[in-house]
């Protein structure tokens, strides 16, 4: 297991000097992965999860920077130098081979004792819920059942620096996703390791990782736990892509503790007396916003839409030519198709091209 950093690392598939900043798959990134930790890389297709993670394994070497393994510059090093063990999206596991030997394979090919190998592999099998076709051969089983053999070649070597999942469950079974999801979570609890978890999915990266490290169009864009990338947005997108629907982010006018939204004041908790320049907007999730009752003194919007998911509703409701999706508390139904919005203002961010720009709080400015 190693801690991992990454050093002003950048990568351009395209060769040359002076190359503008979005001929950069990779923009410029220093940070650092915790040994032992549980991440998930998540962002959208395209955005270069891909070029991060083959650049941590190895398989491509950046254009620019470092990358460390416990202190020691791995940048030059293959894939194999590196310790490094990595599930893909496709099983990749040898048909002719019994389960069993499947599973020894990565400990044989290191000269691991016959008996530890034993362990070890009766141990991931128990985990992987393999040991009943432990004796039989990896062709005659399913593509769910192949994928958790390539899981666990992955988790079979307890000396590795790290273990990288690129899309691991993407042929697994939709009713399985979910107990291996989980089943995941537990191996990383049980085996310590540290792991990487590659996905465009929020679902399957906010249940399997402690830290979510966001990326967007080549950067990233923030990486926090779960709770904090639902509380604190640092950057639009992270609002916009992780939450369900995602954060309400609207066009501004910010002074002092309050916004000027769609021609409506809403109070603020915190004062943003020096804004950076650029697009200043608002931030709050759908879970702030309250649907109420018309009053004076509260923004009333059309109320276009009310969905149901079960335990909670949300509303689509349009005040001039901004959207909001709004909370409709249990028991209210709007009278007619206009209501008023409720904001919770310390749930409310203000953003500046983008990016959270950080208000004092009451006391501070006191
Ligand atoms: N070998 C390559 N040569 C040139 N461009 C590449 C290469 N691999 C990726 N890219 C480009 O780099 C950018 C980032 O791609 P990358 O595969 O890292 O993203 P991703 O987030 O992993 O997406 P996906 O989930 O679709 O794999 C994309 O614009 C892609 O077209």
């Amino acid at each position: 297991m190693a801690r991992i950093d990454l050093v002003d690392l950048a990568h351009s598939y395209l060769v040359g000097d002076d190359l503008p900043p979005q001929a950069y798959a990779l923009k410029p990134v220093s940070m650092t992965w915790r040994q032992g930790g549980a991440y998930a890389l998540l962002g959208p297709s395209g955005c270069g999860k891909t070029t991060l993670l083959n650049i941590i394994s190895g398989i491509v070497t950046p254009s620019r920077g470092k990358i460390l393994f416990d202190g020691q510059d791995v940048t030059e090093l293959s894939t194999r130098d590196r310790n490094i063990a990595q599930v893909f999206q496709f099983p990749v596991i040898y048909d002719t081979m019994t389960v069993r030997e499947n599973l020894a394979f990565p400990l044989k090919n290191r000269g691991v004792p016959k008996a530890d190998i034993a362990k070890r592999v009766a141990e991931i099998a128990d985990l992987l819920d393999l040991t009943p076709n432990l004796n039989r051969k990896a062709t005659r089983l399913t593509a769910d059942a192949k994928q958790k053999i390539s899981l666990g070649r992955g988790l079979v070597r307890s000396d590795v620096a790290a273990i990288l999942f690129d899309e691991p469950l993407t042929v697994i079974d939709p009713h399985l996703k979910w107990e291996l999801r989980s089943k995941l979570k537990a191996l990383h609890r049980a085996l310590d390791l540290t792991m990487i978890y590659v996905t465009h999915d929020q679902t399957e990266a906010l249940t399997f990782a402690d830290t979510v490290v966001v990326m967007h169009d080549g950067r990233v864009v923030q990486s926090g736990t779960p709770e904090e990338l639902f509380e604190r947005p640092a950057h639009t997108f992270v609002g916009y892509f992780i939450g369900s629907p995602g954060m309400n982010i609207v066009p501004a006018e910010v002074k002092g503790r309050e916004a000027l939204v769609a021609g409506h004041r809403v109070p603020l908790a915190r004062s943003y007396d020096k804004l950076p320049s650029g697009k200043i907007e608002i931030g709050v999730r759908p879970e702030f916003v309250h649907l109420t009752a018309k009053a004076p003194g509260l923004m009333t919007g059309r109320v276009e839409r009310i969905d149901d998911l079960g335990r909670i509703r949300f509303a689509s409701v349009r005040v001039g030519d901004v959207k909001f999706a709004a909370r409709v508390p249990d028991g209210f139904s709007p009278s007619g198709d206009e209501a008023a919005l409720r904001f919770e203002p310390s749930r409310i961010h203000v953003y500046a091209d983008s990016e959270i720009v950080e208000g004092s709080s009451l006391e501070q400015v006191a």
